[in-house]
């Protein structure tokens, strides 16, 4: 099948000492607006994906996470209408700061049994077994 344009997007899962996962709500006015996403955003042009999740972690959340600290866990593929989301997910337990929802409408700390309760995007419905079982 060919697509339109893939579009690359970094996430992270935020796991805390409880072994909680951060959720962040998608504000209103953007796209699948209210629903709730793991933090990150898409990789820009010259950009590792590592610094583009870094970058996004900074800006939305205001913590700091370096690189050794991002593990690869999991990916989304995903066939949205206007582009394909190929999404790799890391996962991250160590970081500075407390993070702030500075571009998201709320944060949650969700148990990782309970990730299933809030509506999140399509792309990342495949991902909550996978989650589960690593995390
Ligand atoms: N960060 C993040 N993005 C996700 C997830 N699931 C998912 O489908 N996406 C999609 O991947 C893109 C993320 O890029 P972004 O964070 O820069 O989003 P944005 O709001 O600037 O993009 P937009 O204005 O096109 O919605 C969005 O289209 C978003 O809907 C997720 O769990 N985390
Ligand atoms: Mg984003």
């Amino acid at each position: 099948m060919t697509v339109s344009k893939i579009v690359l997007v970094v996430a992270a899962v935020l796991v805390d000492p409880d072994r909680r996962i951060l959720l962040a709500q998608r504000p209103a006015g953007k796209s699948l607006a209210g629903l709730w996403e793991f933090p990150g955003g898409k990789v820009e042009p010259g950009e590792s994906p590592e610094a583009a999740l870094i970058r996004e972690l900074d800006e939305e959340l205001g913590i700091t996470v370096r690189e050794p600290c991002l593990a690869p866990l999991t990916f989304a593929s995903h066939a949205y209408e206007a582009f394909h989301l190929l999404m790799p997910v890391y996962v991250c337990r160590r970081w500075e700061g407390m993070p702030q929802a500075r571009e998201h409408a709320a944060l949650a700390w969700a148990p990782r049994m309970r990730l299933g309760d809030y509506p999140m995007p399509p792309a990342d419905l495949p991902l909550i077994q996978a989650i589960q079982d690593q995390i």
